[in-house]
């Protein structure tokens, strides 16, 4: 779909100056990819506003201008549209200009601070291995099908997510699983899609360097329920105190899951190991190979929408005993020394917590666990002393090291997680900026037995130090400092 007057349908147009009638190439956001008859959409961003490089567009052969703003002079044989919200404005004509693929496939969206990744890849699993062709947009990949695609966001640019579900439709996918982030409601990266349902995870702290407030993080998250339609399913965990506000202003069907509180979905974790949980679903007791609480729920959340999305009690409940954790989430090895060492991607104080927590319920005997741990740089602050305090309370050694430290001085960030840690816990902490360095430190401390958890940075396979991405694999590093260690 190429003429402006098709793409800017559904779009909430003020005023429009010149032809609709005209074609367009591409739709671009950034003027430095636009080309001969491109559509320019200005956007006031974070960092500068996308008014300011409308000249710099029609330079590069923009034949149309969509802003919020107009300029004082406008340019011949070019149109202006004016919209009061170019960001809702793009994401709908990506989806237009794709002839809204959202609507040929049941596209499933998950929210939440902690579980996103986990959930929407688990049920691209399920849906995989029960037959179907399906897609994943994640914040470790994109796949369509078994085609696997970088991505650099949890929830991509509206162009992006489009072109990918285009291609999931035009591949036959009868389902796409999509993470959906706060970032990505606040500046409408999913207007314009048409959900069949969406999963809210728990809310906690996160974020809190974007959103003014906590309040403002949770009404954005609800903003994903409020875009559902009658025909949509919308299942919250109803063990959140904020799991109920979610649906407080949806059109979808309401559904909720728990292990304490009664509703449609009930679970319950039985027995756990390192190598697994026995858990109920209603009343049926099923065996996975994931591990701790928080799989759970997150367990519990994919059988009730694969239930929902119409599949056999009996037929997901045999796939879930079935299913892979997903990487760099409670991902384990095991040394011939005896040393457990765990990568996982917690990165807010509740998931540190829940691993922690889920660490401690392991442990056997009086085996010492050792917690290697960074906070992001150019993100919340106010997360660093939390996650300090933490770690510090709930491990025997504590190594504050870096995680991507972006533009901020590392030791900066340090210094933030340090003040979290109250007087009798600084006998425990030891401080070494490089995280191989700290990763090699745990794995040397370590006594048979002992437990190594490397957190934050889970799958990720580089670290960014003041905008260069370098190679970087907690997983690999603990391998090797544990190799060297065994010779
Ligand atoms: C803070 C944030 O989310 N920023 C995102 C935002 O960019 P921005 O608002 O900063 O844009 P800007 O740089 O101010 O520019 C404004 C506009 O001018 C345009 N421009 C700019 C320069 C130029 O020469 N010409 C031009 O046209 C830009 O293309 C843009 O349209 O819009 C961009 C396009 O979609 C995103 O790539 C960018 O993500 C940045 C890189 C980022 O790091 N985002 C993270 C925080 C993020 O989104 N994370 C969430 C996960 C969070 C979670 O864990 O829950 C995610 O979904 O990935
Ligand atoms: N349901 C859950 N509740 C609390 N913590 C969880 C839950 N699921 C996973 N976690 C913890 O959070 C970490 C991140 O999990 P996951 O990647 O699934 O979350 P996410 O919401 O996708 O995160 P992101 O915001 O970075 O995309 C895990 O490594 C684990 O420590
Ligand atoms: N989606 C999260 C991921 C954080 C992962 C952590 N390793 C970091 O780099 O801070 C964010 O962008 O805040
Ligand atoms: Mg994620």
């Amino acid at each position: 779909m190429t003429l402006i007057k098709d793409i800017l349908f559904g779009v909430s147009i003020g005023t429009i100056y010149g032809s609709t009638d005209k074609s367009i190439t591409a739709i671009q956001f950034d003027s430095r990819e636009v080309g001969e008859n491109d559509l320019f959409v200005a956007i006031k961003g974070t960092l500068t506003d996308g008014h300011q490089y409308i000249d710099k567009a029609l330079g590069l052969g923009a034949n149309c201008i969509v802003c919020e703003k107009l300029p004082e002079n406008l340019a011949e044989d070019t149109t202006y549209v004016q919209t009061p919200d170019p960001q809702s404005a793009l994401a709908i004509m990506a989806a237009n200009y794709y002839d809204n693929p959202s609507k040929s496939l049941k596209l499933v969206g998950v929210t939440g601070t902690n579980g996103k990744t986990t959930v929407s890849s688990l049920l691209y699993q399920l849906f995989r291995k029960a037959g179907y062709a399906t897609g994943l947009i994640s914040t470790i990949k994109i796949k369509v099908d078994d085609q696997v695609y970088p991505t650099k966001h949890t929830t991509p640019d509206p162009l992006v997510i489009n072109k990918y579900l285009a291609e999931m439709r035009d591949t036959g996918a009868s389902y796409c699983f999509m993470e959906v982030s706060s970032h990505g409601l606040d500046q409408k990266r999913t207007d314009g899609l048409v959900f069949s349902g969406a999963i809210f995870t728990n809310l906690t702290h996160d974020h809190l360097d974007y959103h003014k407030d906590f309040a403002e993080y949770r009404n954005v998250k609800k903003r994903l329920f409020d875009q559902l339609d009658k025909k949509a399913f919308a299942l919250t965990n109803q063990d959140d105190k904020n799991g109920g506000f979610m649906l407080q202003n949806t059109k979808a069907t309401k559904y909720g899951y728990a292990l304490k509180t009664y509703t449609d979905y009930r679970g319950q974790l039985l027995e756990q190991q390192f190598d697994g949980q026995l858990i109920k679903i209603n009343d049926n007791e099923i065996w996975s190979r994931l591990i701790g609480g928080f799989n759970t729920y997150n367990l519990l959340a994919v059988y009730a929408t694969a239930e929902l999305l119409g599949l056999e009690a009996m037929e997901i409940l045999r796939i879930i005993s079935e299913l892979e954790s997903v990487d760099g989430r409670f991902q384990y090895y095991k040394s011939p020394t005896g040393v457990t060492a765990i990568v996982d991607y917690a990165h807010t104080p509740d998931a540190l917590k829940n691993v922690l927590r889920t660490i401690d319920e392991l442990r056997t005997g009086n085996e010492n666990v050792i917690t290697v741990v960074g906070c992001g740089g150019d993100r919340d602050h106010s997360k660093r002393p939390v996650m300090g305090h933490i770690a510090s309370e709930m491990s025997d050694t504590v190594i504050f090291t870096s995680d991507n430290p972006r533009s901020e001085d590392p030791a900066t960030i340090i210094n933030e997680m340090e003040a979290g840690v109250e007087m009798q816990n600084q006998r425990k902490l030891l401080s070494v900026v490089d995280r191989a360095q700290a990763i090699k430190t745990a794995c040397r401390l370590a006594q048979d037995k002992d437990i190594v958890l490397v957190a934050g940075k889970g799958h990720e396979t580089y670290q960014e130090t003041q905008g260069v991405r370098s190679e970087f694999d907690d997983f690999k590093k603990i391998k090797e400092a544990l190799t060297v260690l065994e010779k």
